[in-house]
């Protein structure tokens, strides 16, 4: 996160750390707990990582320094990759992960809601994006999860940064004119959370940019409202 500040704990209770495990352990993707069995993530994060084994789920930590080799972890039963992924730029960057068994709630461990479809034209006006991930482009994976508050930005003004790509109605871009604060590295598969009458949504999942914080280069999300049926497909 570039321009954001430490959270506290239990802040982001559904904000989890994805770990991968091969030759050496080391943070790789956040994600969101949706359930007490499901883990909602980007695509780009399980492609080419799609075996189960090699992943640790870490919920209710604020450091990556909690982590160490005898910290609780939740093993991974299945993925479930967007099946029309290719690439983040090109959309459906959205994937579960099904827990082995699931997790009791606690204060530091909690779900968030899914926008339901019926708000798919909601105004959020209160919407931060969290992560460990580096605090400039070239950096390093940060140790206490940080916050940023971006606002919302139509899908034209989007495109109008995005010349040429395309933006369509499945992301979200969030970000400022003048830049410094966005998501970076670390932060992919995250959530952007959005406030709304009292209640945390999980409005986008973090999925792409060119740069990080660069005026006039928005961080571009999936849109997590227009995944509501595939989410319930899968999970139910
Ligand atoms: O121990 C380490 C040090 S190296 C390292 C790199 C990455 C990484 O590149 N993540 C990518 C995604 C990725 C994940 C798995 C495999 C390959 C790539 C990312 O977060 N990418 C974030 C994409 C992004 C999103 C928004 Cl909304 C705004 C700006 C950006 N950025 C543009 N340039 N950098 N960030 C993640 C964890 C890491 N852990």
């Amino acid at each position: 996160i570039v321009g954001g500040t430490d959270s506290s704990p239990g802040e982001w209770p559904w904000q989890v750390s994805l770990h991968v495990k091969l030759s050496r352990q080391r943070h790789l993707c956040a994600g969101s707990i949706i359930s007490n069995q499901w883990i909602l993530t980007a695509a780009h994060c399980v492609v080419s990582l799609e075996n189960p084994n090699i992943w640790r789920v870490y919920a209710g930590i604020l450091k990556q320094s909690e982590i160490k080799e005898e910290t609780p972890f939740f093993k991974v039963e299945e993925i479930i990759a967007h099946p029309q992924y290719k690439f983040a730029q090109t959309g459906y960057d959205i994937a579960l992960m099904k827990l082995d068994k699931p997790m009791n709630f606690t204060d530091l461990q909690l779900p968030i809601c899914l926008p339901s479809k019926e708000d798919a034209n909601t105004l959020y006006t209160n919407c931060w994006v969290t992560g460990w991930g580096y605090r400039k482009e070239r950096g390093r994976v940060e140790d206490i999860l940080q916050k940023v508050t971006v606002p919302l930005m139509s899908k034209e003004e989007c495109q109008a940064r995005y010349r040429d790509r395309k933006i369509d109605d499945k992301a979200i871009c969030a970000g400022y004119e003048e830049g410094g604060r966005d998501a970076c590295k670390g932060d992919s598969g995250g959530p952007l959370s959005c406030k709304h009458e009292e209640v945390w949504y999980l409005v986008g999942i973090t999925s792409w940019g060119e740069g990080c914080a660069r005026p006039r280069q928005p961080g571009v999300y999936t849109k997590v409202v227009e995944y509501a049926d595939w989410i319930l497909e899968k999970t139910m």
